[in-house]
């Protein structure tokens, strides 16, 4: 499984406010640029957080980049992915539409009755290893290869990019670096959780991009 971690951050890290809500950090070359990498991968993973605050859909903007998709035999859009330990995804949240195949990863614990609902509403409930708070995502991760996913784009937020490195499963990071300063000690990173205190990821910075305000780093995640 090849993993891609894509964020845009603001010039002191923060992927949103304090207030957790969504917020404009690139442009439209960035997005257009993040429409390429998800029209690249098999599926696009998020946190329950991201899906909360921002509801996000997932999908492809540019037609072209999905027509081109069904020409390889593909779906149209990529699979969409939602790490949800308890089944908190919102059964009216957009990633539940039918323009994609949805995979809620939940921990055991989650209520028979709220799998129910969120498979009513459109979701795939895997369960995967897990507890009431995390679930695993080499486990998870496990169990999207079984369904055929070779090519994983990860889109936040910063709890689940730290699980994602913690875990030891990033292969790609591409970063936008807005021109803006958002501040606030509670406003999320690029990577929150606990943090590492030693055996830091190292990370080969592969390319740089300027685009919209701002500026794409790229790395590839060290082997050790
Ligand atoms: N700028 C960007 O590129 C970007 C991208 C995505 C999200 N965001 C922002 O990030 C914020 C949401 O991020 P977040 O960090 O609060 O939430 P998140 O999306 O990272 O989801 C975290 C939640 O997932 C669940 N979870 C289950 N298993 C987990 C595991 N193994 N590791 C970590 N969490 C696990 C937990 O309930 C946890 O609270 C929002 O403000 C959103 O706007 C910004
Ligand atoms: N590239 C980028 N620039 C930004 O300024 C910003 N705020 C995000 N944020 C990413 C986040 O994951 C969003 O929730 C999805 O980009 C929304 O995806 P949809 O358009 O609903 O498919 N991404």
């Amino acid at each position: 499984m090849h993993v891609v971690v894509n964020a845009a951050q603001s010039v002191d890290g923060k992927l949103a406010t304090r207030r957790r809500e969504q917020l404009r950090i690139s442009g439209t070359e960035d997005f257009d640029r993040v429409d390429r990498v998800r029209a690249a991968a098999d599926a696009v993973l998020v946190g329950v957080g991201t899906v909360i605050a921002d509801d996000p859909h997932l999908t492809l903007d540019e037609e072209d980049r999905r027509v081109e998709r069904l020409r390889n035999g593909r779906p149209g859009n990529p699979a969409r992915v939602v790490v949800d330990s308890t089944g908190r995804t919102p059964t009216d949240a957009r990633i539940l539409d039918d323009a994609a195949a949805t995979y809620l990863l939940v921990a055991a614990s989650t209520p028979a009755a709220r799998r129910e609902a969120l498979e009513a509403a459109g979701a795939e409930v895997v369960t995967v290893e897990g507890d009431g708070e995390h679930v695993d995502l080499g486990a998870g991760i496990g169990a999207l290869a079984e369904r055929g996913v070779d090519r994983l784009m990860v889109e936040g937020g910063g709890e689940i990019i730290y699980s994602c490195f913690d875990a030891g499963v990033v292969d790609e990071l591409h970063v936008y670096v807005g021109s803006m300063v958002i501040g606030g000690r509670d406003a999320p990173t690029l990577a929150d959780g606990e943090g590492f205190t030693e055996s830091f990821p190292r990370l080969d910075l592969t390319g740089t991009e300027r685009l919209d305000d701002g500026i794409v780093l790229s790395y590839e995640v060290g082997s050790d």
